[in-house]
């Protein structure tokens, strides 16, 4: 399939792909995949780059120490390696006449709404000007839990913040697998992706080696955001002649996911790449149906449960009467009051609280449907 060209681009690159399974960054390698970045950024089309390597950076640099496996440890050897990976790009992207700006996040930019507007403003500036934003997470101070953790998902929070129309997580595997090639040599190549369930996470596993974070599990992770942002995401090996370009093209390499929706609007976006849900309200069938067909906001008639403390202004996770989850919104109630309004008529919020914030307990513009 060829089809018309995408305008924006988040282009992950795993550990894996820039060392080639050694434990030194290599660099002809990534001259090759710059060259393609480049030849498309001149054809208009706009790039960011996630990367990892940091920590690899890191121990070829200090001339691989010793070390504890403590965090801290890692976390030095992520703040030397930084530093070169940020090198590495910019000397590259130079060969092609081409600026690079870095961007280091945590989880915790991404949940504040305000902070995550200025890193969305950031990114849309150095793209204006035609510089090449490159992301990684910002290791040297990220600890558990304001850390995304690895760079499959932090790719997907960036396609949303960039409003990205395509992502490529480019790995060692030509794509994702029925089972992992390195313990199945006779597993089979999915090529398409239409929907993310149980069963195809049952297939995904671990990284296979001591350098990549997380494997193919966090990469469907990523795919599952994304796709539902209406980002369309292919997993390939990066080690592909031609890859990237290829990919933009539309040919069919590697496992491509279908994106759900058309493209969320922004606030829709950031539901679901920001805060982790802080609590979750159990719907009953007629309110699912209401949500998930009829785009309607949700109203307190429809609530069964309300789990989790939380304050009016929180993410919540909705559910079905069996639990399973169906849409994520922002609460205009907390949970308190939501306790004492489920049930009711929205016109009886008055009597029961005692003042209103509105009929709606998620506005329908608050509300992702999943
Ligand atoms: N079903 C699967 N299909 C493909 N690869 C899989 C699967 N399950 C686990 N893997 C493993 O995931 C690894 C890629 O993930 P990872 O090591 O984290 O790479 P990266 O550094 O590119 O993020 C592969 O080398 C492979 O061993
Ligand atoms: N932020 C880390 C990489 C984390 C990560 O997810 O690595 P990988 O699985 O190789 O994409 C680093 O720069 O070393």
């Amino acid at each position: 399939m060829v089809r018309q060209a995408p305008k924006r681009v988040v282009v992950k690159l795993g550990t894996s792909v820039l060392t080639g399974g050694t434990t030194r960054l290599d660099r002809a390698h990534m001259v090759e995949l710059v060259r393609q970045m480049a030849r498309l950024h001149q054809a208009g089309v706009e790039i960011v780059l996630v990367t990892s390597g940091a920590i690899a950076a890191g121990r070829e640099h200090l001339g691989f120490p010793e070390l504890s496996d403590s965090l801290a440890s890692k976390q030095m050897l992520a703040a030397v390696g930084q530093s070169q990976l940020i090198q590495a790009w910019e000397q590259l992207f130079n060969l092609y006449g081409l600026h690079v700006g870095q961007i280091l996040l945590t989880r915790a930019d991404l949940d504040d709404r305000e902070r995550y507007l200025n890193a969305r403003d950031t990114l849309q500036a150095l793209l204006d000007n035609r510089i090449i934003p490159v992301i990684n997470e910002n290791d040297a101070v990220a600890i558990a839990e304001i850390k995304v953790g690895d760079n499959d998902n932090l790719s997907a929070l960036a396609a949303l913040l960039a409003q990205a129309d395509l992502l490529l997580l480019l790995t060692d595997q030509e794509g994702l697998y029925d089972a992992d090639p390195r313990k199945h040599p006779d597993a089979k190549l999915i090529p398409e992706v239409a929907r993310i369930d149980d069963a195809l996470r049952a297939l995904a596993g671990d990284s296979g080696t001591s350098l990549g974070t997380g494997g193919m599990a966090t990469k469907l992770q990523a795919a599952d955001v994304a796709v539902r942002a209406g980002v369309e995401v292919v997993v390939a090996a990066g080690r592909r002649d031609g890859v990237i370009e290829r990919l933009c093209r539309g040919e069919a390499v590697g496992t491509r996911f279908l994106p759900q929706h058309s493209a969320l609007d922004s606030r829709k976006r950031w539901i679901l790449a920001g805060p982790p849900p802080n609590g979750s309200l159990q719907l009953d069938a007629g309110a699912v149906r209401a949500l998930c067909q009829q785009g309607s906001s949700l109203l307190a008639k429809g609530i069964l449960k309300v789990e989790g403390q939380f304050l009016r202004g929180a993410t919540l996770v909705l559910t079905d009467p069996d639990g399973k989850p169906v849409a994520r919104g922002i609460a205009r109630y907390g949970a308190s009051e939501i306790e004492q309004m489920r049930g009711i008529h929205s016109s009886d919020i008055e009597t029961t609280l005692g003042f209103s914030h509105g009929p709606a307990v998620i506005h329908r513009n608050d509300l992702v449907v999943l």
